[in-house]
């Protein structure tokens, strides 16, 4: 089986984030050495995918301080623990919606708050830090393949056939995440035992995170899949009584199982609903957020309109070579037309069957039919 496709390498203290605005035509690292370079790849989306956009946030960091630390910045403690504060402010302001940068930023700067406690030095902080950055980004590929695991669990247990086909939405495979994937995580888990007839995935309108990202993963690893523009998935699966579930990813998991994910999820939902068709949300738990209620206290993030009305794409035929792809931004909607562009949708938790996380599958239990992940996460 060929390597799952890598979106950040980190080594010896530096840092390469995949500019995933280049692919599927183009593999190009950018260099990330400042917290300036991690946030403008969040913002500008060359690296995407919640659990992504977390790790990248804190390596970004990671390398910084070190960077900083050998020009002699930090004349003392504090001046490193300040540095790190207002940096975790800073690139929590990326992008709003994943709650996993939050958490992230959250985590790590209660570990340094802390060390500080009792660190005689910055280069005590500095260590500290970076090894935390480090820890989230071994951590994260570790619980996709047990969300992989646990979801094509469930997939089968609750399938009436050994082969099953599916369908996802967005990118949440390696490209999102440290690695091997989320959602996509569980598709390569059902292929490698076998058990995978079919992988759909959505384009995923507008900004492509299927067609562009999702279907080159599936091609890369020469899993069987198709591509359906997100209009036709109602379609789909009128026609294809094969498709036991539709797995998708999480930006946010609300107390109540609310879940906001990519713009589309929602309808997703819905049609999965009235077909009978399994609706998985597969996330780690650090995209659970119990401190919100439910999916209405979820902030939207709104992306520019011209996300909507043009579309990028590399010219046909044009001369390419390993390191340029001639593209073009050509407009394809009505000049001065409105839009509206939400990044995210909320998906309500009736409409979900299970949320797979790293620790297991989360169903819903007794007469009222709600999730009750507080407890499932604290057991
Ligand atoms: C494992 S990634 C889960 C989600 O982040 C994913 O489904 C998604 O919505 C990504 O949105 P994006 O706007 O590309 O960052």
């Amino acid at each position: 089986m060929a390597q799952t496709l890598e979106a950040i390498k980190y080594s010896n203290g530096e840092l390469y984030v995949l500019d995933q605005l280049q692919l599927p035509h183009l593999t190009h690292f950018d260099k990330v050495t400042t917290i300036q370079d991690g946030h403008a790849a969040i913002k500008e989306m060359k690296t995407r995918g919640a659990p992504a956009i977390a790790i990248v946030a804190a390596l970004s960091l990671a390398v910084d301080l070190q960077n900083r630390y050998n020009l002699g910045e930090f004349d003392s403690t504090s001046s490193a623990v300040e540095f790190v504060r207002q940096s975790l402010e800073y690139l929590k302001t990326s992008r709003p919606t994943a709650v996993n940068l939050f958490d992230a930023a959250k985590k790590l700067w209660l570990i340094v708050e802390e060390r500080a406690k009792i660190a005689s030095s910055s280069l005590d902080i500095v260590d500290t830090y970076v090894k935390a950055a480090e820890t989230m980004l071994e951590e994260d590929v570790k619980d996709n393949k047990n969300i992989g695991a646990h979801g094509a669990k469930f997939i089968l247990e609750n399938s009436k056939s050994s082969k099953v086909s599916v369908l996802t939405h967005c990118n949440t495979g390696s490209l999102a995440t440290a690695g091997w994937g989320t959602a996509l995580g569980i598709i390569r888990d059902l292929n490698q035992s076998g058990s995978l007839k079919h992988a759909y995935c959505t384009e995923t309108r507008p900004y492509n995170q299927g067609s562009r990202l999702t279907a080159y993963e599936l091609v890369y690893e020469k899993i069987p899949s198709t591509l359906v523009c997100d209009s036709m998935v109602s379609a789909l699966l009128r026609q294809n009584p094969d498709i036991t579930a539709i797995v998708v990813g999480a930006d946010r998991v609300a107390a109540n199982g609310d879940t906001a994910n990519k713009i589309g999820t929602y309808q997703l939902a819905i049609t999965a609903k009235y077909h009978g068709v399994h609706f998985i949300v597969a996330a780690p738990s650090t995209s659970i957020d119990l401190t919100t209620k439910c999916g209405a206290d979820i902030v939207i993030e709104e992306r520019p309109a011209k996300e909507v009305v043009q579309v990028t794409g590399a010219i046909v035929g044009a001369q390419v070579t390993s390191d340029s792809v001639p593209r073009e931004t050509v407009q394809v909607a009505a000049h001065g037309i409105n839009v509206w562009n939400p990044s995210f949708d909320v998906t309500p938790a009736n409409l979900i069957s299970c949320v797979v996380t790293e620790k297991g599958a989360i169903v819903k239990k007794g007469s009222d039919e709600e999730f009750d992940i507080a407890s499932f996460l604290s057991a």
